[in-house]
């Protein structure tokens, strides 16, 4: 089978990039990571693409806002569907990195417009996402945080990590691989998130491998 592109989109320490770009380098994961964007110019993600010799770049979201201030709810807006037609056309109109057949969001911390989305799903490359918990479970934004609350206070009994295919309704589509952890009354949050993380580093690989076994 020719060698799969892979572009993986980030915002930070990159951990589970790095577990995709092991994977790729000892053969488990059939496929080249090609490109890796990140939100922000920051992140040490971008140091461990770099490291591995994967292309890079940064596409933030304070650059489309600056000057705009807050109260300016219009301008923002237009701002932001603008960061997200340069961010799809960006992709589709790269002629260095190669068309990638599959996208994965590893800590991607935006969430993708319709104006992102409907184009990708136009070309037929489909979207990941990791989210660290359990399908339907707090989606969005601080998820490891509002978990561990969740089973410190015995509303849960278990938390854990998902790969899910990416729509527009954020952390609500299809999961390929769900990974569980059972709630530890009195654990620390640090212990707590660790036990996530450890499991991320194997779901994005497994959800990945699956994402790409099923391209036509
Ligand atoms: N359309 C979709 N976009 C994204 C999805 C998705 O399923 N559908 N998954 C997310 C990843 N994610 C959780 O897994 C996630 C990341 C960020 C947010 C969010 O609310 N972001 C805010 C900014 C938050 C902040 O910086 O304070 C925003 O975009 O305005 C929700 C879910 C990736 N995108
Ligand atoms: N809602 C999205 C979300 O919370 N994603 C989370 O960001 C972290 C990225 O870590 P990394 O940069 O070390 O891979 C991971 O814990 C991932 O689940």
């Amino acid at each position: 089978m020719s060698s799969r592109n892979i572009l993986v989109l980030i915002s930070g320490n990159g951990s589970n990039l790095q577990a995709l770009i092991d994977a790729s380098l000892n053969g488990e994961l059939p496929a080249k990571i090609s490109w890796v964007i990140s939100s922000s110019s920051t992140a040490y993600g971008l140091e461990r693409a770099s490291n591995a010799s994967i292309p890079t770049a940064i596409h933030e979201l304070k650059n489309y806002y600056k000057d705009i201030p807050k109260s300016d709810k219009k301008a923002r807006s237009d701002a932001r569907k603008k960061f997200n037609l340069d961010l799809v056309n960006l992709i589709l109109n790269d002629k260095k990195n190669g068309k990638p057949d599959l996208i994965v969001c590893a800590g991607w911390m935006l969430i993708l417009s319709p104006d992102f989305l409907a184009p990708l799903e136009k070309a037929k490359i489909p979207i990941i996402n990791l989210h660290p918990s359990l399908p339907g479970k707090f989606d969005g934004i601080n998820a490891i945080e509002r978990s561990y609350k969740a089973g410190q206070e015995g509303e849960i009994d278990e938390g854990g990590c998902m790969i899910h295919k990416v729509i527009q309704e954020v952390d609500a589509g299809e999961p390929l691989v769900v990974k569980k952890i059972n709630v530890v009354k009195g654990e620390s949050l640090e212990s707590w998130e660790n036990r996530i993380h450890q499991l991320e580093h194997v779901a994005i690989v497994e959800g990945t491998i699956k994402a790409l076994q099923e391209l036509i």
